[in-house]
Formats: C-alpha cells, structure tokens, sequence
C-alpha cells in the first residue's frame, strides 16, 4: 500500500526569562547615562520540526523547554542576573573595576549595553549552543514596560 510522506511542519517554540541587571549608558545625553537597573523579560523562539521517532523520548518536541531553559539560563540569565554591565570601551571601566574590587558583581562587554547591543550578543551566544537542526528564530528583550529591542534571524542573513 502506498503511504503519503508525512508533511514536516516547523514550528516554533519560545521560552521565556526574567533577570534583574544594571547598566549605564556612557555619554548618553538622558537620565540612563547613571548607573540604573532594569528586570529584563528575554523570549527566546526557535524554529524547527517535531521529533517523530517514536523511539525517541522527546517524541514530538522541537527541543525540550528544559534543554532551551539550561542553554539560555547558563549563558545569559546566570551571568546578567544581579550583575551591572558596563561598556569596557569607555571610562566606566575604571568605576567597574573599583566595583569588582569591592566585590560586586560585574560584567564588562564590548558595546553600548542598550537593549538593541545585548539581545544581539545574546542571539551570538544563544546559536552557537543550539543543536543543528534547530535554528534560533527571534529573541525579544524587554527592558521596561514599554520599550524593547527584537532580533530576527530573518533580518539577519
Ligand atoms: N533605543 C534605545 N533607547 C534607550 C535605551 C535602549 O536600550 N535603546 N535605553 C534607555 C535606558 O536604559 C532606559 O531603558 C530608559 O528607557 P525608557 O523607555 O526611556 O524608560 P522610561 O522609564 O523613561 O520610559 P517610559 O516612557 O516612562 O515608560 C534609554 N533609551
Ligand atoms: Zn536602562
């Protein structure tokens, strides 16, 4: 008997986090140039098609919400959360320096870290952990109730 293929469907998944961090916008002409925290809400999606090997135990998972939750928390919300950013390429280095000294927990970067530079570096490190068959689709990064940045993978090829 003939049998149809079945039709691969993608889909997409989004798990989401939360985490406390401060940063300062050096240089910046508004009240954000001072050291301030936000509580970021980070969504993360990826893309890809349901397992269907029913020997499989992820049997119809694009990838298990707890191995997308173990990625994202080891590599940005354990490292931002309680942490304070500062851009490493300004005079902010030396006031986190002091801060580290004193035993604060911070976090020098390469950027401006405004909303738009974090979820890029964060849509970096999120694809270099993924399996291959899965794909990160877009992250949507929260800084306050009304303002967040987005990241998409397709305005990005
Ligand atoms: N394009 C960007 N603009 C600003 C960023 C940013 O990351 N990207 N960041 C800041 C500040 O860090 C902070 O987030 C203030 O943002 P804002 O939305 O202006 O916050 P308010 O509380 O003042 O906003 P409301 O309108 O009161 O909600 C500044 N700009
Ligand atoms: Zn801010």
């Amino acid at each position: 008997m003939h049998k149809e293929p079945k039709v691969m469907s993608n889909i997409r998944i989004t798990k989401q986090f939360n985490f406390e961090t401060g940063h300062a916008l050096y240089g910046y002409d508004g009240k954000c140039r001072n050291v301030h925290g936000h509580s970021y809400k980070l969504s993360v999606t990826v893309i890809g098609t349901p397992i269907t090997d029913t020997a499989n135990v992820k049997l119809g998972m694009v990838i298990d919400f707890g191995d997308l939750k173990k990625i994202v928390k080891e590599d940005i919300v354990d490292v931002f959360d309680h942490a304070t950013v500062f851009n490493k390429n300004t005079p902010h280095v030396e006031l986190a320096q002091e801060l580290s000294t004193r035993g604060h927990n911070v976090i020098l970067v390469d950027y401006q870290p405004t909303s738009e530079n974090m979820v890029i570096d964060f849509a970096e490190k999120i694809k270099k952990r993924l399996p291959e068959h899965i794909q990160l689709h877009s992250l949507k990064l929260q800084e306050t109730e009304t303002s967040f940045a987005e990241w998409y993978a397709t305005d990005n090829n």
